[in-house]
């Protein structure tokens, strides 16, 4: 693979770097600081400029009012006219909302063969047909447009992605641009992750508005379980002796039935997380193959297993809590004051029995192991841990205590190359979503390489990505 560069672009963009000093580690002193323009200059431009200003760029902002606007940022940026700010830089971020996008069509002129960063977010989902940066294309359709830092906010653009997530999504329909801006984001102390092109934009549009959409389905399946498995104690440790011997026990509905549902569901919820696998294990074996899709809904709930598991960890802790409060209520002490009388009536001096102590051992020890070996699953699987275990490491964890029959892929882009139908569009995939490089024609080995069937079977290499 030596003439496909991970470093992407062509070399055109990596000589006209738009780093401070073309260089890597930062400004040197003296040097020649390059421009960047913001359009605008409300919340997201205030902290943008200053973020920029701290990672060594020459900062000019594009106002209809420079000199109210000039107040709120510091002395070094110049505030300007938009013609005047435009003409200074060949990077110029737009932080105006979409609905302006058109006040900028008098210097459309100005604007062409400037690469357009477009930063905006939309209030819902899918509010418009196309995305924020796509329209922004047709509008300048001579100027380039890359879509980047939506999904970072103001303030943790000011603070520093320390605070805050640090990965922006980036997408353009010129490799060229979208390299010069993954430099910027990664000099900016941010995680660039290319998107490809600008097709791209509408789904990273929707990212900062999505609300917990992964846990939608594990949420709802827990609270149905929930619900089924007290309405069932409820029926058979309250209502049917109610029914039958007229004993009312409606005074264990806060603790103890709450505390009997939690067990069940937590179990029932992980073992909804193994059985996806083995679903998805049998599903293969009754194809033959792995790499048929598997249905709609099984891929969801493959999808879903993280927070089943992480569910299931809840429910569990929770029923420990419950358990541990058991002995403290009143009705405990009056049941335990009545036995010692009925004991002492009936002139029993030691009660002691041997199997039953035996077995409220083993059941609260067991227990103990049971929530220790599924707390390490759910550590596994926070973030920082994740990323502190190896692939390898990882799924032995993962695997071992669960059993996955199946890894759903982690990067939805290995989907599309997957799924790429010949070398060509494989190698324009490789290019669109990852930055590779493919310097000229792919000489003979590279093409060898990559025909070589891999994964134990008669794929292409790259199908086994
Ligand atoms: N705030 C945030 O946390 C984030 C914001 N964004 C995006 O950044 C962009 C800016 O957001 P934000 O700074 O919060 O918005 P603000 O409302 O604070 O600022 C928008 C700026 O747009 C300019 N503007 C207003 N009306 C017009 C108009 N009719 N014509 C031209 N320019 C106009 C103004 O600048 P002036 O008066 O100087 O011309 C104003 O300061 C939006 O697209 C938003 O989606 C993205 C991520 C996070
Ligand atoms: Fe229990």
């Amino acid at each position: 693979m030596d003439s496909i560069s991970l470093m992407g672009g062509s070399p055109a963009a990596t000589k006209a770097s738009f780093l401070p000093n073309g260089l890597k580690n930062g400004p040197r002193e003296g040097a020649c600081k390059p421009t960047i323009t913001i359009i605008g200059s409300g919340d997201f431009s205030k902290c943008l400029a200053i973020r920029l200003l701290r990672s060594g760029f020459h900062v000019v902002v594009g106002s209809r009012q420079p000199k109210r606007a000039a107040e709120f940022f510091p002395h070094v940026v110049d505030v300007t006219h938009h013609e005047d700010a435009v003409g200074k830089a060949s990077m110029v971020f737009l932080a105006i909302h979409r609905e302006h996008y058109s006040s900028l069509w008098d210097i459309k002129h100005l604007l062409a063969g400037k690469v357009l960063i477009d930063v905006s977010n939309n209030r819902r989902l899918n509010q418009y047909p196309e995305s924020n940066a796509e329209y922004l294309a047709s509008l300048f359709p001579e100027s380039i447009v890359v879509k980047a830092f939506n999904v970072i906010s103001a303030w943790a653009m000011q603070s520093g992605p320390k605070d805050a997530s640090r990965q922006v999504y980036v997408c353009s329909n010129s490799v060229e641009a979208r390299q010069q801006v993954i430099e910027m984001a990664r000099h900016l102390s941010f995680i660039p992750v290319d998107m490809g092109t600008l097709s791209s934009a509408k789904e990273i549009e929707n990212m900062p508005l999505r609300l917990f959409s992964d846990w939608k389905g594990p949420v709802l399946t827990a609270v149905a379980l929930s619900i089924f498995f007290f309405a069932y104690s409820f029926v058979r440790d309250i209502i049917h002796p109610y029914m039958k011997n007229r004993q009312s026990f409606f005074y264990k509905i806060p603790l103890e039935m709450v505390n009997r549902t939690l067990p069940v569901v937590a179990i029932t919820l992980l073992a909804l997380v193994y059985l996806a696998g083995q679903l998805a294990a049998a599903l293969q074996l009754l194809y033959g193959t792995k790499y048929r899709r598997f249905p709609h809904w099984l891929e969801g709930w493959l999808q879903s297993r993280k927070q089943l598991g992480l569910l299931s960890f809840f429910f569990a802790c929770v029923h420990v809590l419950y358990s541990l409060c058991l002995p403290m209520r009143r009705s405990e002490r009056y049941l335990l004051l009545n036995m010692a009388y009925q004991q002492v009536h009936a002139n029993i001096e030691n009660s002691w029995n041997e199997e039953e102590v035996w077995r409220v051992e083993m059941y609260v020890s067991f227990g103990i192991m049971s929530l220790g070996l599924l707390s390490l699953l759910a550590v596994t699987s926070i973030p920082s841990v994740h990323s502190a275990l190896n692939w390898r490491e990882f799924s032995f964890i993962q695997a071992w205590l669960q059993r996955y029959g199946y890894l759903p892929p982690t990067d939805p882009r290995m989907s599309v190359l997957r799924s790429a139908q010949t070398m060509q569009t494989a190698i324009a995939a490789m290019q669109r979503l990852y930055g590779l490089n493919v310097t000229g024609a792919l000489d003979k080995n590279t093409i060898d390489w990559m025909k070589r069937p891999r994964c134990g079977g008669t794929r292409p290499a790259w199908r086994c990505l």
